[in-house]
Parts: structure tokens; sequence; C-alpha cells
């Protein structure tokens, strides 16, 4: 028989993820699947639980929770030769993962989408020893972004990493980089580096237009200053679109990428806190299914 794990944090959302797995289990059984549930109750809980699903050969794992709930399951699929399906309902105030796959924002469609026959091959990043599904910041953008708080999320939603962004550029501080990728290196001073791999970053759908989920490539913008930001604020999200050909930023792609300073500098991975510089940054071409709606296929 297949075996499926649901994987849900409690937590997450407005803490109801618990009322949708009944409905996840249902559809589950339905297709024929044993059903195994595992409710998360600290850190890394995900991780676990979604190494044991590897380990143990499971089918399928579905992720109920927020990014960084995602972020922890897909952790656990790291250096694995079985890695399982993967199939998402977001529940957090982002989603950024879940947008750039069009899989619903919306539980109870996200849910019906697990019957999808529809699967996407998707490449993962590696960072140092970990796992990122979306996005790497590097700087002091980033240290501001992990302090945004669970409240301000919850209220404001994808709004407060804006608000909590805005606050940072006004006054933000450069730091010495070396970036090397590929055969070239640049050297220079830079408040914010980030390396996307999908065409969504904190729920702006155009930071990196280019960025298919299946190219093998980070995408990759070095901001030179944040000064071209904080005369357009109103109009971020449109600017964004255009970033890659500003002046103040050297946007490339890459398949490896190294980054350190001189300075210790703090970075932010999938929209959780990271590791400090220095970061290598790899990434792993195709290498995790993901059911998705069948309509997103058929239009590829
Ligand atoms: N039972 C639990 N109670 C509190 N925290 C938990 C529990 N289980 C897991 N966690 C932690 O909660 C963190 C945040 O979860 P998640 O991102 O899914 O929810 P969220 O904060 O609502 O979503 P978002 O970050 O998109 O706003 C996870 O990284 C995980 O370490």
């Amino acid at each position: 028989m297949k075996q499926a794990m649901i994987i849900v944090n409690p937590s997450s959302g407005k803490e109801e993820a618990v009322e949708h797995v009944r409905n996840v289990e249902d559809i589950l059984r339905d297709k024929g699947y044993d059903v195994t549930i595992k409710e998360t109750a600290k850190e890394l809980d995900a991780t676990r639980f979604c190494t044991t699903a590897c380990e143990e050969g499971y089918n399928l794992v579905v992720s109920i929770g927020g990014d960084g709930t995602l972020h922890e399951t897909i952790n656990g699929l790291m250096d694995q030769d079985h890695r399982p399906k993967l199939g998402v309902v977001p529940l957090g105030t982002v989603n950024d993962f879940a947008r750039a796959l069009q899989i619903p924002l919306n539980p109870e469609q996200a849910i019906r989408t697990l019957t999808s026959s529809s699967v996407k091959t998707v490449d993962m990043g590696r960072l140092n020893d970990q796992l990122f599904a979306n996005i790497v910041a590097a700087g002091s953008l980033a240290e501001s972004l992990s302090s945004v708080s669970s409240d301000d999320k919850s209220m404001f939603g994808t709004f407060a990493y804006l608000k909590e962004g805005i606050k940072e550029l006004i006054g933000n501080a450069a730091h010495p980089l070396v970036i090397r990728y590929d055969e070239q290196t640049w050297v220079g001073e830079s408040p914010l580096f980030l390396a996307a791999l999908t065409n969504s970053v904190g729920g702006f759908e155009k930071l990196a237009p280019d960025a298919a989920v299946d190219d093998g490539l980070l995408h990759c913008l070095i901001f030179k200053n944040l000064n071209i930001l904080n005369t357009v604020t109103a109009s971020l999200s449109l600017l964004f679109g255009s970033l890659k050909d500003h002046k103040d930023v050297v946007y490339f792609t890459a398949k490896h990428v190294s980054v350190s300073s001189a300075e210790s500098v703090s970075t932010n991975v999938d929209g959780e806190a990271g590791p400090s510089l220095p970061i290598e940054l790899r990434i792993l071409p195709r290498h995790i299914e993901v059911i998705v709606p069948e309509e997103e296929v058929e239009g590829n």
C-alpha cells in the first residue's frame, strides 16, 4: 500500500492547521494511501519526521503549515536517496513556495489540489549544510526580516516584511562582500545580497521575474545601495520587476555562489534567520517532485 505522511505544525497560521488535517487525511485515504499524521511540537521536528519518511520509503509527504514548516520539512530530504513526493497546504503569511508553484493559497483549495495527478520536479538550493526552497538574503536587511514578530506577521501579513524592510532601508549599513560565482568574483560594499530560486520572494512575484522553479539556476541580485528603494516605496512591487536592469544592482545567474565578508553579516533563509557569512550556495537541479494543480502543467 502507498504510504503518506502528513506533517502538521499546530501553531501555524492562525492556529487553524489541526482543523485541516482530517480533510487531508480523508483525501489521501480515498487516493489509496495508508496515512500517518505527525504533529510538530518544536523546531526541527518536521525535519526529523521527513527524514523518517525518506528512510521508511514513504511515497508522499504533505506539509501543513507556513514557510518555516515547509523549510524544515524539505530539510528532511537532504542527502536522502529516496525522496517522497511533496504536497503543500500553505497556512503561513507569505507562502512564497506555494505562490511560485501556483498552489492555491486558500487551504481548502490547496487540499483539493492534493488529488491532482500533476507533479512538477523543482530545483532546491543548498546553503552550507541545509536546503532552501526559495530565497537566501545576506546583509542588514536580512537581519531585520528575521526579526519580524509573529504578531506583526499575523496582523499585516506580507506587509510586515515590507514595513520592516523599509525601516531598514532608510539608513541601511553596507558591508564589504566578496561574492564568487562560477568563474567570476564581485568585490564591493553592499547592504543586501539575494539569491532566489523562484519568482516569488516575500510575496512579491516580480522580484526575480526570470526565475523558473526548474531552470537549474540561482538568480542573484547584489544591491550596491538601497537608495533606489527609498524614493519609491509606494510602488515597490512594480519597481522589483525592473530591478535587475538598474545601475545600482548587479544581476547574475549561477549554479554555485560563495559569499564572504570581513565583517559579521547575517543571513535569512526562506524567511527564517540563517547562519552568518561565509556561505556556499549550490543549486540542486530538479531535486524534488511537488504536487501542483493540473492546469499549471497543462499551461506549460
Ligand atoms: N507546536 C509548535 N509550537 C510552536 N512552534 C512550533 C511548533 N511546531 C513547530 N514550530 C516552529 O514554528 C515555526 C514557524 O512555523 P511556520 O512558519 O509554519 O508558521 P507561521 O509562523 O505561522 O508561518 P509564516 O512563517 O509563514 O508566517 C517553525 O519553524 C517551527 O520550528
